[in-house]
């Protein structure tokens, strides 16, 4: 696509120019060949610093933790030929010699002398993608995974290959897939998506103005700073939750589709703006609450559950950076000049501050572009870095490929402090104490509505068990009372009976046989008379026995009543100790808040101190040195 007064998109399109408000910076492109040597890796490890603190409000790493050092690891990739060299650079060896095993590649000069340099990677124009992703991402996004912020970068000259070793989607053909594709798949195979988060920002940076790749309407999108973290984010930037692996291959095809590229002598689809991938992924630590001892032994599961859950909430930044040309060299002219003006004032931005870096100075003009705000943490920062700089063998693009080399052998010398991005989760222990809340009010209650229908199911047995009794108490006493009413009118009549046939008999004297019988009868009925009794007795017996079994019942019913009590109690102790920890967090955030604006305030007055001094020098400088 030629170019125009107009910028391209990648899906074809075209749109309007932007205007350049800063002058043209010219690529830096030191002579001198500094050779440094390879670092010892240094990946990042748990100290003790970084581990959690004595359980108080915000983030979860401890004050003193001052990170472990991992410096930027750099790899150096070379293109194989193109069609062009293939014919253009027929009778001419490449502009430089790899030499992979030992690390070591070797720049031509002339042909009799070499400049040798020495990076973490030397990868040949064979190496696979597969390679490239495991040597230059791989431990980067190992790093995400453990809770630190990563980068992967790339930086080189156009139509060297940076879109290729990052951004290939590989849907044809899986080998060629490159490195966002890869990371992201080894991200959703180590998070759970039940209890982790995964989501994206896709963002071209274009002529000073950040662009939301995902939704292009979405173009001035501002850059902030954390104040008390010094995190780095862009909330204005569309988050999109990842579930699976097509749905990022979808993202990414969008985005891309967006992403402002045009036609140079270079490369017919080269990119023109740099493009960031964001994923931000959060994680919760499982395990690390269960290791604190409970306070008296007993409701160890309590305090295990009043214990924030400790999340990780790490970022991985992926950048595809413009090409590094000469402006001359990419035959930009008209609004692709002013592109290439922008692209070359935001690298050579980057490049001081590496320098800056690389060299210990006190002052890194960070501020100078948006691209070096954006990648704040990444150089200097908290980040695990690793950049791999895209090379061509051409000779013609000697001078490229020497800026290239030296930007990165700078890059090896910058030093990053990496911190765990870990922080307790009070949100979730919230939502946790209040499901364990409801769960525990739900159980009491079922508890409770057991416990009071098994009262009145007892309460009923047992009243029909004293009904029962009593029924058959009086049964029998009044079936016993009526035989022996009858037993004794029976007796009755046939005394009287016998009576009367004896007075027939014998006349009307009695001869003492009358009084026997009535004596007789009269035993018969005292011996009836005790067995009713002992009968009265036994009833009194079951009664009284009964009574007892009531009495027991309702003790019973008191205790229950009294355990549910404890139980109330126990629930209000939660949540007073829920108040108090919430109401330390806020104290807490409050003190930071309060440290920082002294902070700010000290940092001001130093600052007009400073300046008041510098006044007075100019003025009078004899009584500057004076006060020596
Ligand atoms: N390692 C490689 N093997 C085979 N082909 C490659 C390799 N690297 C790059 N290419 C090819 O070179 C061309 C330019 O690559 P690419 O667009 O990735 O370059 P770039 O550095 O991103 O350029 P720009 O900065 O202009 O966007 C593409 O056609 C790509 O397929």
């Amino acid at each position: 696509m030629a170019a125009s007064g107009g910028y391209n998109y990648r899906d074809g399109t075209q749109r309007s120019s932007h205007k350049v408000d800063r002058p043209l910076s010219i690529n830096s492109n030191p002579k001198s060949s500094v050779k440094s040597k390879a670092l010892p890796a240094s990946g990042p490890r748990r100290n003790s610093t970084g581990s959690i603190g004595g359980g108080g409000a915000g983030p979860a790493t401890s004050k003193i933790d001052t990170g472990v050092p991992g410096r930027v690891r750099v790899a150096v990739r070379l293109r194989p030929r193109n069609a062009e060299e293939m014919v253009a650079d027929a009778d001419f060896a490449d502009c430089v010699e790899l030499q992979p095993e030992l690390k070591r590649l070797k720049l031509r000069k002339n042909n009799w002398d070499t400049d040798t340099y020495e990076f973490d990677e030397v990868l040949t124009e064979f190496a696979s993608q597969k390679r490239v992703y495991e040597v230059v991402a791989k431990p980067v996004v190992e790093s995400v995974l453990e809770g630190y912020n990563g980068t992967v970068m790339a930086y080189g000259q156009t139509g060297t290959g940076k879109t290729y070793t990052l951004g290939r989607l590989g849907e044809e053909d899986t080998a060629a897939r490159g490195i966002m594709v890869r990371a992201m798949e080894d991200i959703l195979a180590d998070v759970s998506l039940e209890s982790d988060s995964l989501s994206v920002s896709y963002l071209q940076l274009y002529m000073e103005t950040i662009q939301d790749l995902l939704d292009p309407a979405n173009d001035n999108i501002s850059i902030v700073e954390d104040p008390k973290t010094g995190d780095v984010s862009v909330p204005g930037a569309s988050l999109v939750e990842i579930r699976d692996h097509q749905s990022f291959v979808e993202l990414l095809r969008l985005g891309e589709a967006h992403r402002f590229a045009t036609n140079t002598k270079l490369n017919t689809e080269s990119s023109r703006s740099h493009a960031i991938l964001m994923v931000n992924v959060k994680k919760s630590v499982k395990g690390r609450d269960s290791a604190l001892p409970s306070q008296n032994g007993n409701n160890s599961h309590m305090v295990k559950s009043l214990k924030p859950p400790v999340v990780r909430k790490s970022k991985l930044v992926v950048v595809d950076l413009a090409g590094s040309e000469r402006i001359d060299k990419s035959g930009s002219e008209g609004h692709t000049l002013e592109e290439a003006k922008s692209i070359n004032l935001s690298l050579s931005a980057l490049g001081k501050c590496i320098n800056a870096l690389a060299e210990n100075s006190a002052h890194v003009p960070v501020r100078d572009s948006k691209l070096t705000r954006l990648l704040r943490d990444s150089f200097g920062g908290t980040a695990r870095t690793s950049l791999v700089i895209t090379i061509g063998p051409s000779p013609r693009h000697r001078g490229e490929t020497a800026s290239t080399i030296m930007f990165g052998q700078r890059a090896m010398k910058v030093e990053n402090m990496l911190k765990l991005k870990e922080e307790f989760d009070y949100k979730s222990l919230a939502r946790r104490l209040d499901i364990q809340l409801d769960k525990l009010i739900a159980e009491h209650e079922r508890q409770q509505k057991a416990f009071e229908d098994e009262i009145e199911r007892i309460t009923i047995e047992a009243q029909n068990r004293i009904s029962e009794v009593e029924r058959n108490y009086a049964d029998g006493l009044e079936k016993d009372y009526m035989e022996s009413i009858k037993k004794l009118e029976e007796q009755l009549v046939m005394n009287q009976k016998k009576h009367g046939s004896e007075k027939i008999t014998n006349g009307p004297e009695d001869d003492g046989s009358n009084v026997t019988t009535i004596k007789e009868s009269c035993r018969v009925h005292v011996e009836e008379i005790d067995d009713l009794t002992k009968l009265l007795q036994k009833e009194t017996l079951l009664r009284k026995a009964a009574e007892e079994e009531v009495q027991n019942l309702k003790i019973q019913l008191t205790q229950w009543k009294r355990s549910e009590a404890a139980g109330n109690s126990e629930i209000l102790k939660l949540r007073k100790m829920l108040e108090n920890e919430e109401h330390q967090k806020e104290k807490l955030e409050g003190e930071i808040a309060t440290l920082h604006s002294q902070l700010l305030q000290l940092s001001f007055e130093a600052n007009e101190m400073v300046q008041v001094k510098l006044c007075l020098w100019l003025v009078r400088p004899e009584l500057n040195q004076e006060m020596g």
